[in-house]
């Protein structure tokens, strides 16, 4: 489904991501790690079409991407969260999952009244527990709440892949479990691709990983093997031990 060969980003000489290849099936639910600046965020923005890269091929279900607008890459089926939110707080739950399900629908049919929830936001309230906050100003969610608004605002606008960054930031431990399950239950019928640093969130929710280091992929595979090779250890594992300390 997604398959990245040769990729290259320079930003002013600085080589950010270093000959990068990547593939992803159709429904996997893949983890991107790394230490800070490794390229993960470049990466996503290289596939959303934010950032253009300087050699490499970036081809979705067949067609390259590289060299299309975000809006067109949206179109073809790939969505992302950011790290900042874009969330209206405003707009209640329900308004937020309705406009980002609009987007494919004509400007006519987006000035009409909205008359009843379309069961594609039900369907996602519904995946994301909100259902009983529906109505309630976006506004008033917990951070964790909120995360999962985006994340359904996502799947409302009905993507094959979604890239999703550091979704389980500021989360309390109920938050991340419950965002575990909920990554669980979209991999069902998406291939999503998930930026963590989160360890023990990778340990429970992970299976295929991907480590990149200064710009390259630095191991890949089952999270247990990954976790076990000498060289996560080394620029990963081992920097997270004296972050902690
Ligand atoms: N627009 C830019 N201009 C210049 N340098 C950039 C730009 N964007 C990213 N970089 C640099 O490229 C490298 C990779 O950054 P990137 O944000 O992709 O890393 P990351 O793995 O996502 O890290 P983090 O975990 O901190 O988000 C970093 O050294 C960063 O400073």
């Amino acid at each position: 489904m997604l398959e990245i060969r040769g990729l290259e980003v320079v930003f002013d000489g600085f080589r950010a991501i270093d000959g990068i290849d990547l593939t992803v099936d159709q429904g996997e639910l893949r983890f991107l790690i790394g230490p800070n600046g490794a390229g993960k965020t470049t990466l996503i923005d290289v596939i959303t079409g934010l950032t253009r890269p300087a050699a490499g091929s970036v081809r979705f279900g067949g067609t390259e991407l590289v060299g299309h607008k975000e809006h067109k890459i949206v179109r073809l089926g790939i969505g992302r969260t950011f790290q900042t939110s874009v969330v209206f707080e405003e707009l209640s739950v329900v308004e937020n999952l309705d406009l980002a399900a609009s987007f494919r629908r004509p400007l006519a049919a987006l000035l009409r009244q909205r008359r009843g929830v379309s069961d594609t936001v039900r369907a996602a309230l519904e995946t994301i527990g909100l259902t009983d906050l529906a109505e309630r100003p976006a506004g008033v969610l917990s951070h964790g709440q909120r995360q999962w608004l985006e994340i359904g605002m996502l799947i409302a606008q009905g993507p094959k892949l979604l890239l999703l960054d550091e979704p389980v930031a500021g989360m309390s431990k109920d938050e991340r479990e419950r965002t575990g399950e909920l990554l669980t239950e979209i991999a069902k019928d998406h291939t999503v691709i998930v930026i963590e640093h989160d360890m023990e969130f990778l340990r429970r929710y992970a299976s295929q990983v991907t480590v990149l280091h200064e710009g390259t992929v630095l191991v890949e595979g089952d999270v247990a093997a990954v976790q076990a090779d000498p060289r996560v250890q080394e620029v990963y594992l081992g920097r997270s031990r004296e972050d902690a300390a």
